[in-house]
């Protein structure tokens, strides 16, 4: 057979087999809805059931993972089964989700990941805002970014879990590279400004330091907000990601210039529904012990006898007395395993506070 007529023979099966993608794609969908009807069906008049089942989604990506024999890798698979739930969770009800903004910001790219396309995400001005909104129901979740691999924690996002009752129901991980970017109107040699959000421009301080010593560094609110200035601004560059380089259609003029290569940022998605296990869960809570000599010791001991794995431990003002802290922890399972249950009682009777944060499953993608 000559290369044309094999191409031509491989497209036609490539043809066929999207048709049944398709129609299974529609299949499923249907089922979605169906699903929709029986979890309104068996709620009295009025009470609006909870479409969205972080807990079940969590298991259909691994699930899928599990069963892939290639030749597209795991990630690359669950991807496309994250978008096609997205798409059957629409069906049921559009999710709102506010993220830090404005759009084309790190966070939009977490948002995205975690829950797919069909979702209608809004932009928020502030993570207090975020908090807010989640707060006021305008929107069913919020996704916030909670700690990064080069910088450390995002304390703003701390402190408003001290001052808002929010429930955590999920976390994403996202790979943060960052780009040298500029507008048409900046040539490469003219460089004398570089906008970022300071968390950016920390996590590209050496990079900077080696090729932009004497460019001034400015701190903006966010990185998209640094693309936004840098698209009309003479002589400046930003330091953002791809989302904000497209939206803004600036050129990269270096790329990838974190100092780490493995800089990720993690977030949080906030929401006020508890989220049940699914037997490969993280917990966060939020506990004040009293100012004693071995506080710390007495909160942390009950993970080592139970043989919890902690996975953050963060201290921060408790904004109620001088000198008075609040840790934040994150471990492994749910505040439903009876181990878990012995842990938090145990650190119940030794704290002035303890707030469990949230239960959900441990980031898949
Ligand atoms: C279909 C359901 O509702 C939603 C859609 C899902 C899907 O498309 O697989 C999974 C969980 C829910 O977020 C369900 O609860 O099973």
């Amino acid at each position: 057979m000559s290369d044309e007529a094999q191409l031509k023979a491989l497209r036609n099966r490539i043809d066929s087999i999207d048709e049944k993608i398709m129609e299974l794609i529609s299949e499923r969908a249907a089922c979605a809805q169906t699903v929709a009807h029986v979890k309104q069906k068996s709620l009295p008049e009025g009470t609006k059931p909870v479409f969205y089942r972080p807990e079940r989604e969590a298991w259909v990506l691994k699930h899928i993972m599990e069963l892939n024999k290639g030749p597209l890798d795991n990630e690359e698979m669950a991807r496309l089964f994250r978008e096609i739930m997205s798409a059957c969770l629409a069906l049921e009800e559009p999710l709102r989700v506010a993220y830090l903004g404005p759009e084309g910001t790190f966070t939009q790219a977490a948002a995205i990941k975690h829950f797919g396309h069909s979702v209608i995400s809004v932009p928020m001005a502030a993570i207090d805002e975020i908090f807010r909104e989640v707060a006021a129901g305008a929107v069913q979740f919020g996704v916030v970014p909670v700690e990064n691999s080069t910088e450390g924690a995002i304390n703003h996002t701390l402190d408003s879990f001290l001052e808002h009752d929010m429930v955590i129901c999920g976390e994403v991980e996202l790979r943060i590279h960052h780009h040298l970017l500029i507008g048409e109107n900046t040539k490469t040699d003219k460089i004398s400004r570089v906008y970022s959000h300071a968390q950016s421009l920390a996590q590209c301080r050496k990079w900077l330091d080696a090729h932009y010593p004497n460019v001034e560094r400015v701190a903006v609110s966010s990185n998209a907000d640094a693309a936004r200035r840098v698209k009309g601004e003479w002589n400046s560059a930003a330091i953002a990601g791809d989302m904000a380089c497209e939206l803004y259609g600036l050129s990269k003029i270096a790329e990838k210039i974190e100092d780490r290569p493995d800089n990720s940022t993690r977030f949080l998605i906030i929401g006020s529904q508890s989220v049940p296990p699914t037997g490969d869960d993280k917990t966060s809570i939020i506990v004040s012990m009293r100012n004693k000599p071995g506080a710390l010791h007495s909160l942390l001991q009950p993970f080592h006898t139970n043989g919890i794995d902690l996975s953050r431990i963060e201290t921060r003002p408790s904004r109620s007395g001088k000198w008075t802290y609040v840790f934040f922890i994150d471990f492994f399972g749910h505040h439903a395993d009876p181990l878990i249950k012995d842990v938090l009682e145990k650190i119940n009777d030794e704290s002035v506070a303890l707030k469990v944060l949230g239960s959900y499953p441990k980031a898949v993608l």
